[in-house]
């Protein structure tokens, strides 16, 4: 495993309030890490900042084998080197059917290599798509009838069919049942087998799951790293996101 994100000394300010604050982070390819947090941490403007809606006032965030610094290129530069990001809400084409949906995804992939490969039908591809994302039932179906989980899925197939090396997930399990979460965290786990995925979660059974490396940000920091028993039993971590056993116990602020 290689370094695929290096971020280095990066802070940002909005009107004079530090949202992020001289964070270093790096990921490798493949990983899967999830970034917890308390609410105004600053994981949303990490994101940000990672695929260029956001520019950092200093630091540096350096990508891929050349080192590509992000802050210098554009946010459809930066989808195009390979950086998918999921936000909170689904946004699927949701009078298209789950196989257009997919399929219109899989018509503009982002690496550049993958256009110069042969490679097999649209068919084929959205079916194998659909299959990772457990919608193979589901392709005839138009994507608004699906269920809200089915709909995460559905843009987490989308994004992987545009095959980034690193994704970003913005909180998967809100608003889904815990069966949805159960097969969320599959999908997951199994997309970091391939790719560098990162998820941002409050949820903290959904973060065991994951079985992974985890970053605790606060006040635009790493406070913690490491696995999650390990930053669980952080007194800083428990004093600022977990709370004491007695009053919040692992429920976070979710
Ligand atoms: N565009 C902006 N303008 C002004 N302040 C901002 C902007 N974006 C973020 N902030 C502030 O930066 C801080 C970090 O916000 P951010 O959304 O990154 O936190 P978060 O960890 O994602 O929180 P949550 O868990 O609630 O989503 C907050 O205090 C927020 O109000």
């Amino acid at each position: 495993m290689s370094a695929l994100l290096e971020v280095s000394g990066v802070s940002k300010s909005f009107d004079g309030f530090k949202a992020i604050d001289n964070l270093s982070f790096s990921v490798a390819e493949p990983e899967l890490r999830a970034i917890i947090g308390p609410n105004g941490a600053g994981k949303t403007t990490f994101m940000d900042l990672v695929t260029g809606k956001t520019r950092p006032d200093t630091g540096s965030i350096r990508y891929g084998e050349l080192s590509r610094d992000l802050t210098k290129l554009s946010e459809a530069q930066i989808a195009r080197a390979g950086i998918g990001r999921k936000f909170q809400k689904p946004t699927v084409f949701e009078d298209q059917t789950v196989f257009e949906n997919l399929s219109m995804a899989l018509a503009s992939p982002r690496s550049p290599w993958t256009v110069l490969t042969r490679r097999p039908s649209m068919e084929v591809r959205a079916g194998e798509v659909a299959e990772r994302v457990g919608l193979t039932a589901h392709l005839a179906r138009r994507a608004g009838v699906l269920s809200h989980g089915q709909k995460q899925w559905l843009e987490i197939g989308m994004l992987l069919a545009q095959e980034p090396r690193l994704l970003l997930v913005d909180e998967p399990a809100a608003g889904m049942t815990s069966a949805e979460r159960e097969r969320t965290t599959e999908m997951l786990v199994e997309a970091a087998k391939e790719h560098a995925v990162v998820v941002i979660e409050h949820d903290m059974e959904f973060v065991r799951r994951l079985n992974c490396r985890v970053t605790v940000l606060h006040e635009g920091r790493a406070l913690a790293e490491g696995s999650l028993d390990h930053v669980c039993a952080d007194p800083r971590v428990i004093d600022v996101y977990l709370g004491r056993p007695e009053t919040e116990g692992e429920t976070a602020d979710a």
